[in-house]
């Protein structure tokens, strides 16, 4: 027998709606296009504190946790299998490999991926001095001259954990203002190694075998940054693409919903933070997955 349920990402939220499904006897099959599963839970390298019943070191260690609970139920779970087209309305999916599946209820939650700049350089340099994920290995930044674009928390608190370990920060913004938390921008006016440009744009990265510098426009004039090194945390955005034509996306990309979590396509879900852009959190993923694993289990008790 085919899946009932064919939920598409296995971050917090598609992991929770998993081990719903199978504790409501609803038969699921997850799809995840990464080889292991955890979704951001991976990019996170500080403490979690903030997750009730459990706090954990690191979201590796939290996601181990949520692994070693869902391998008591015996829900498959496809790794390096991402979607790559889907049908909605006939609750037909393809994945890159060609293979195909279908169910009479989707569940989409493909998260968010950091966003990009675009500009000429980043590409070429990525992993050569320029950085789109996050920064594990702080020491080797010790002494060196680094750029950081954006204005938010990651961007923030990236600059005060290089500057901590005695890197040479420029934090450029292209607003006047950061919309880091308070404290964090506190502590940024505080270090006398973090440099803020503001109302700057940032145009290339340039380099020969490694970065050398980042051009950019302040109010009309062009210049180059010597720099190191550059990270680019200028926020995220929703895995939406795929769904572009057939869902009803808000003008960032994020699926509008119903209280059911079902798209305007029925029997079509879209959970944790693809469908909630003013708080992503890993309790409201999971908070997610338990509702839409009920409103199913509810659809189908009614109709058998
Ligand atoms: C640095 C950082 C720190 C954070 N700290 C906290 C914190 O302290 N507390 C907190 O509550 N939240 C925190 N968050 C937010 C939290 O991690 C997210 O809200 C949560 O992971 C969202 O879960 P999700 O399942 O909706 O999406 P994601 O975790 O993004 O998972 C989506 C999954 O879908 C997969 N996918 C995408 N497209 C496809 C496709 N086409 N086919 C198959 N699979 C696909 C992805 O590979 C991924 O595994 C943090 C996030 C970051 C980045």
């Amino acid at each position: 027998m085919g899946a009932e349920a064919i939920i598409i990402g296995a971050g917090p939220a598609g992991l929770s709606a998993a081990l719903w499904c199978a504790d409501l006897g609803i038969e699921a099959l997850v799809l995840e296009r990464r080889p292991e599963i955890g979704g951001q839970l991976l990019w996170i390298h500080n403490a979690v504190k903030n997750h009730l019943g459990s706090t954990a070191q690191n979201g590796r260690e939290l996601r181990d946790r949520f692994a070693a609970q869902l391998a008591t139920f015996a829900t498959p779970i496809l790794l390096n299998s991402a979607v790559a087209k889907a049908d909605l309305t006939a609750g037909r999916i393809w994945l890159e490999s060609g293979a195909q599946h279908e169910a009479r209820f989707i569940i989409i939650a493909t998260g968010l991926r950091r966003k990009r700049l675009n500009i000429p350089g980043e590409r070429e340099f990525e992993g050569r001095g320029v950085a789109i994920s996050a920064t594990r290995d702080l020491d080797s930044f010790s002494g060196k001259r680094v750029c950081i674009i954006g204005g938010g928390d990651g961007a923030v608190e990236n600059a005060l954990m290089l500057a901590e370990v005695g890197a040479r920060v420029t934090l450029v913004h292209r607003r006047a203002e950061l919309r880091a938390r308070r404290q964090f921008i506190e502590r940024l006016h505080q270090k006398p190694n973090i440099e803020l440009i503001t109302e700057a744009v940032a145009l290339r990265i340039l380099g020969e075998q490694t970065v050398k510098g980042l051009e950019i426009e302040r109010r009309g004039v062009r210049l180059t940054l010597p720099t190191d090194a550059v990270l680019i945390r200028i926020g995220f955005a929703p895995n939406t693409e795929l769904f572009r034509e057939q869902l009803e996306l808000d003008a960032q990309g994020y699926v509008r919903v119903n209280r059911e979590l079902e798209t305007t396509i029925e029997n079509v879900f879209a959970i944790g933070d693809i469908s909630n852009p003013s708080a992503p959190t890993i309790s409201g993923a999971i908070g997610d997955g338990a509702t839409v694993a009920k409103v199913i289990a509810e659809r189908m008790r009614h109709q058998t």
